[in-house]
Parts: C-alpha cells; sequence; structure tokens
C-alpha cells in the first residue's frame, strides 16, 4: 500500500504549474462519442487514474482512444457498442456522462447504475428527467439503467430542479444531435460547462448560453471529430493557493485561470492572504497570521464544494473560530474525523462545521476518504507536528497529478512511499506513539 509522508513547518516557495482540468476533460471526452466523421485531439489532458478510466469506456465501446504525452486521440466512427459495466462506473461517477452522447448517436445505452458514494447518495434523476423529455424511454433494472428512442431524440424545454453539472453535460450533449431546438433552464454555470460547450460547436453543435443559466440547443443530424485544448484545473490551483496560504510561503500559480478562481480567491483575501496577478500567473502571499472565515459551498459562481475540504484545513489555521458550511453533497465531511486524529478542533452542527482555530495539529495515521480530503489532509500535514501518513491514495490519484512531488518542488517535506519499502525512523515512532488525539 502506497502512503504520501508529510512531516510539517516548511515554508511553500517558488512556482507551480496546473493541469487541464479534470472536470472538464471527462465529459469532453465522453462527447468525443458524438462523431460520426473524423478524428478529435484533446490537448491539456491530465495523467490521472480518471482518465485513463474514461479510455477504458470508450475502448470498451468500440472506440478508438489513445492517449499520450497530455493529448488523446478519439475515433468513435467505427460501429459502436453501447454499454458501459459497473466496474467502470464503480471506479468514476462521469463514467455516466457517455449516456446522453450514446443515446442520441445510436438511439440506445444500457450503463450500470452509478449508486452512492462517500460523499453523498448523488443520484441521477435530473439526467434521465432530461432524456425522457427528449423522448427516450429510460428502464431501471438489474443494476442497469438503460435509455431508448427509436428515431432521433426530440428537442425538448427542460427545467432542472437543481443546477447539476452532471446533468448538464449530459442533456447538452443529447440535445446536440436532437432533431429540434432544446431549452435548458436552471442549468449549471461552472467554466468546465462552457469548455464542453466550445468543443460540442467546434464538432459542428449550435449550443447557446453556456455559462448563463439557460441553454439553447439547435440540433444538428452530424457532427465531426475536432481539436479542443481543456481549461486549466480550477480545483488543483486553489489547492496550491491553500498551501501557500497555509504555510504562510509565497507561490506564483502558472497556467490559473483568475476569473474562474473569484469565490476562492474572495474569501482568502478575506484571511488576510494577498494574491495579485502576474505576468508569470497569480502570485499567493500566506499572512503571518490568517483571520478565520465563514463559507457556504454553492453551484458555480458560488463558493465550489470541491475546495471546501481544502479550505477546512486553512480554517484549522486561522486565529478563531471558522463556519464551513456545505450545501451541494449531504455528505462531504468525512475528512473532519480525520482532521480530529490530527487534533483539530471541529464540531459539526446539521450541514455546518464549526472549526476552531488556531489548532496545534500533530501528524498522524489519517486516510484520504475522498479525492479532495486526500488533499486537504496532505495540506494539514504541512503545518502539523511531525509526520503525517495519508493512506488510500486511490482517491487522490482520481484527481491530481504528482501531488507530492509538486509540494516537494515548492519545498515541502514530503514524500510517497510504499509501505513495504517505508523505512520508519525512531524519530517518527515516537511522534506516533506520543501523539494525544483531541477525541472531542
Ligand atoms: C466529474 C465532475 O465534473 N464532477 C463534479 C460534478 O459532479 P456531479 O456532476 O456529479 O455533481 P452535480 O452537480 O450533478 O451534483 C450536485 C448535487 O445535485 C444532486 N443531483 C445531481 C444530479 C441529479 O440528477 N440529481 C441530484 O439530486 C447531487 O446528489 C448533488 O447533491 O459537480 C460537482 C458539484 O460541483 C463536483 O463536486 C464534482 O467534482
Ligand atoms: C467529487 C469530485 O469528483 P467526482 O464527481 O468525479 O467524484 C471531485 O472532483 O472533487
Amino acid at each position: 500500500m502506497e502512503k504520501i509522508i508529510v512531516r510539517g513547518g516548511r515554508r511553500l516557495e517558488g512556482s507551480v504549474k496546473v493541469e487541464g482540468a479534470k472536470n472538464a476533460v471527462l465529459p469532453v471526452i465522453a462527447a468525443s462519442i458524438l462523431a460520426s466523421k473524423g478524428t478529435s485531439t484533446i490537448s491539456e489532458v491530465p495523467a490521472l487514474a480518471d482518465v485513463y478510466t474514461i479510455q477504458e469506456v470508450l475502448r470498451h465501446l468500440n472506440i478508438d482512444a489513445n492517449y499520450a504525452n497530455n493529448q488523446i486521440k478519439v475515433d468513435a466512427t467505427r460501429t459502436l457498442k453501447t454499454e458501459a459495466p459497473f466496474e467502470y462506473v464503480r471506479k468514476m461517477r462521469a463514467s455516466f456522462l457517455v449516456m446522453g452522447p450514446l443515446l442520441a448517436r445510436v438511439g440506445v445505452a444500457r450503463i450500470a447504475l452509478p449508486g452512492g458514494c462517500a460523499i453523498g447518495s448523488r443520484p441521477i434523476d435530473q439526467h434521465l428527467k432530461g432524456f425522457e423529455a427528449m423522448g427516450a424511454e429510460v428502464k431501471i433494472g438489474n443494476g442497469f439503467i438503460e435509455a431508448k428512442k427509436e428515431g432521433r431524440l426530440q428537442g425538448a424545454k427542460i427545467y432542472l430542479d437543481f443546477p447539476s453539472v452532471g446533468a448538464t453535460e449530459n442533456i447538452m450533449m443529447a440535445a446536440a444531435l436532437a432533431e429540434g431546438t432544446s431549452i435548458i433552464e436552471n442549468v449549471a454555470k461552472e467554466p468546465e460547462i462552457e469548455c464542453l460547450a466550445n468543443y460540442l460547436n467546434a464538432m459542428g453543435a449550435k449550443v447557446y448560453g453556456a455559462g448563463t443559466g439557460t441553454l439553447r440547443i439547435e440540433g444538428v443530424e452530424e457532427m465531426h471529430g475536432a481539436n479542443h485544448q481543456v481549461i486549466a484545473d480550477r480545483i488543483e490551483a486553489g489547492t496550491f493557493m491553500v498551501a501557500a496560504a497555509i504555510t504562510g510561503g509565497d507561490v506564483t500559480i502558472t497556467n490559473a485561470q483568475q476569473e474562474h478562481l473569484r469565490p476562492l480567491v474572495a474569501k482568502l483575501e478575506e484571511m488576510g492572504v494577498s494574491i495579485t496577478d502576474t505576468s508569470e500567473g497569480v502570485r499567493i502571499i500566506g499572512p503571518e497570521t490568517l483571520k478565520p472565515v465563514d463559507i457556504k459551498t454553492m453551484p458555480h459562481p458560488g463558493f465550489p464544494t470541491d475546495l471546501q475540504s481544502q479550505m477546512m484545513a486553512l480554517q484549522l489555521a486561522a486565529e478563531g473560530t471558522s463556519v464551513i458550511t456545505e450545501t451541494v453533497f449531504e455528505n462531504r465531511f468525512m475528512h473532519v474525523e480525520e482532521f480530529r486524529r490530527m487534533n483539530g478542533d471541529i464540531k459539526i452542527e446539521g450541514r455546518s462545521a464549526v472549526v476552531n482555530g488556531p489548532a496545534k495539529l500533530q501528524g498522524a495515521e489519517v486516510a484520504a476518504t475522498d479525492l479532495r480530503a486526500g488533499a486537504a489532509l496532505i495540506l494539514a500535514g504541512l503545518i502539523a507536528d511531525g509526520y503525517t501518513r495519508v493512506t488510500e491514495l486511490k482517491h487522490l490519484d482520481r484527481g491530481y497529478v504528482n501531488f507530492s512531488g509538486k509540494l516537494a518542488a515548492l519545498g515541502a517535506d514530503v514524500e510517497r512511499v510504499n509501505e513495504e519499502t517505508e523505512e520508519i525512523t525512531n524519530e517518527q515512532n515516537d511522534q506516533t506513539l506520543n501523539a494525544k488525539p483531541n477525541m472531542a
């Protein structure tokens, strides 16, 4: 088993380049299914476990998908298969994003039911409501969802109950090849939606309004492969901004798009962090003392839930009491228990966590309960006394490329080791034995 071992106390300095966005690249790769002619070349594709998973899903559908050197080439012109089995959907929920494009292109799709996961139950009712409104018959049974439509999907007027990112993407991909115009209201406005719309339009689709609350999609009969560059990962960028802030460091993030980071920048500035746009990128200078701050996660342009656990690490370092309220997922506080193992003083009250700082964090053995929790625990480890060992790295690898290597290049004392080869020094052992966790 692999783990990341961090020893706290180093100030981060230097510059770090963020990758292409996981949450943009997965729907974009799924959208390549819509092209019945030509090849797509997608660039700035990060080497993440999720990218390999979606590549496998496409190959399983008889699509030629080849990922190398941060590019994936996709040729979906052969006769397609229509089933995505549980082994892929279990690894990564975003596998479900192939349903809209398959249904639109072939008239049938059979995808394993995604089921619940660590951060909440994550239903897909809004995706299915959209497909049904476009004339598809949807059946659920034997652990699968099957959607069918004789002839082309029909453009429809759809109102989402909640601006779901995945439902917006799945429905817009389906509507791109439908007959007639679709109007989709109360849609997600995340930058990843705009990235997908730009790709769809390059493939010959007619998608208007991406980034606003209403999409108008005029269905086209055929789509073709296209070249597309995915946007930078605002969540990875945000994670490094927190890393700089928590260590009182001075870090420049190259390749970040500041306009996508506005909700985070506003909160960091409230905490006393200096953030400036320089010719090289976004420069973050952490203050000597961080002020407490209250945060509520919301759909974009609200504060992103994918930065909630990282901000909780920062709140632990602040002088005073902060509150963080999670409104997007009903169970995204699994990391709280792990922070407590590090002596973090956090109380859960309904959907809010009350975080009392400044915590005297202590290194401990902790588990990444989900992808962002893994990053957040490593961030806390950067200021903890002694050694923090983070396990369950499979979650982290879904969303971060070489996270420990990038932190080490900024000066952190961090390494990734294999349990079999890990040498536990006496100092690390003493520190673990003497740790007194806060059991409050
Ligand atoms: C691959 C990807 O892009 N993942 C992101 C995407 O996930 P994902 O697309 O799954 O997130 P959604 O926006 O769909 O989910 C938000 C909320 O809506 C609920 N919901 C969603 C769909 C539905 O049909 N019914 C329903 O009730 C979910 O349970 C959740 O409580 O957006 C989330 C919210 O910004 C991010 O945390 C994820 O990192
Ligand atoms: C929750 C996340 O991703 P996913 O929707 O792929 O599980 C995330 O990126 O934090």
